[in-house]
């Protein structure tokens, strides 16, 4: 996926270092997002209480003495209606082979289901089958004994379905529980090896794309359930404002939110701009803290009919 920077940092490191990939996967609001942002210790992925609004395969680095951990944060695969849903779990599936390691997110608030077992049958299905880990998510949400029953029901996966977990974890990514133990867990799967990247990187995704993903987040907070699925961001320009002083940069962002139909529009906007404005002030502080740099931003919204079924239109939003 990425050339190893080498020797050549000067960086003294053990002979057992260890580099890899990992991916998360589980059904939509399994915490997968969450628990990358928790493992790296920087907000990168989006997270949102609305089910499948990881689009990219956004990547965060755990950075350690021992090991270096790239994760690779998947859409949920989920029954396909459209052309976009088709290509989403195209990527899914091709990201599962190409990682060491894939964390099965299974929160402990919610029982095994057809969904569950369906994801686990499929990964069991691949030529080339990762190391599996099964993650017991949230489980400041539940009780020890259903947190017991949950593991129980975990580990019955493996004789159903014809894997082995090379581990099962429990974990609370937002009450920072078992997160080290998970890190551990992981990085001890992934295989001796140099770094991957240069120490210090968070994330290789271009700022262009984490910026429209931190736009989408804001935009999405608080809209109907009919809307996440048809709004894309699309960044126009961006870089920062020339002739400024050095120690006063401004990094100019201009973008559009792209919705299907000329209704959702309208409910974007909202009364009199409200929603609008609303939005763009929430990007604008996330993109300012995250990059840190202030930020001015152009925000508009554009219809562009029937995007998600559309070829022209997915290649061009990147997907
Ligand atoms: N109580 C609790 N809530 C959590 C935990 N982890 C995630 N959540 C919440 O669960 C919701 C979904 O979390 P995400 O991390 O966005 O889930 P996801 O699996 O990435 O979701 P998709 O992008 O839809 O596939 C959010 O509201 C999170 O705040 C946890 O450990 N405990």
């Amino acid at each position: 996926m990425s050339e190893p920077v080498g020797p050549a940092d000067g960086v003294q490191r053990p002979d057992d270092y260890r580099s890899g990939f990992a991916c998360f996967v589980g059904r939509p609001n399994a915490g997968k997002s969450t628990l990358t942002n928790a493992l790296v210790g920087q907000k990168i992925a989006i997270a949102s209480d609305k089910p499948q609004t990881t689009r990219h395969a956004v990547r965060g680095i755990v950075h350690r003495p021992d090991a270096q951990l790239v994760l690779i944060d998947t859409p949920g695969l989920h029954r396909p209606r459209t052309l976009l849903g088709e290509r989403l779990n195209d990527v899914v599936r091709t990201t599962w082979t190409e990682v060491d390691v894939v964390g099965v997110c299974l929160p402990v608030n919610q029982r095994i289901g057809p969904g569950d077992t369906h994801l686990v049958t499929e990964l069991a299905q691949l030529t080339r089958r990762p190391q599996l880990v099964a993650i017991a998510t949230k489980t400041d949400l539940a009780g020890p004994a259903r947190i017991a029953e949950h593991l129980v029901a975990v580990q019955a996966l493996e004789q159903s379905v014809g894997i082995e977990w090379a581990s099962i974890v429990p974990v609370s990514a937002t009450a920072d529980d078992q997160v080290d133990v998970l890190a551990d867990t992981l990085v001890g799967l992934l295989p001796e090896g140099p770094p991957l990247y240069p120490d210090g990187d968070i994330t290789d995704e271009p700022e262009e794309t984490l910026v429209a993903e931190l736009i989408r987040e804001a935009a999405l907070e608080g809209v109907r359930d009919e809307l996440p699925h048809s709004i894309a961001v699309e960044i126009s320009e961006m870089g920062l404002r020339e002739g400024r002083p050095p120690e006063r940069p401004l990094l100019d962002v201009f973008a559009s939110m792209i919705v299907e139909r000329e209704s959702q529009k309208g409910i974007v906007i909202g009364k009199g701009g409200s929603r609008l404005k609303d939005v763009g002030t929430r990007a604008r502080a996330q993109i300012q803290a995250i990059l840190g740099t202030p930020v001015y931003l152009d925000l508009r919204v554009k219809v562009l009919k029937d995007w998600q079924r559309d070829t022209k239109h997915l290649n061009r939003l990147g997907f």
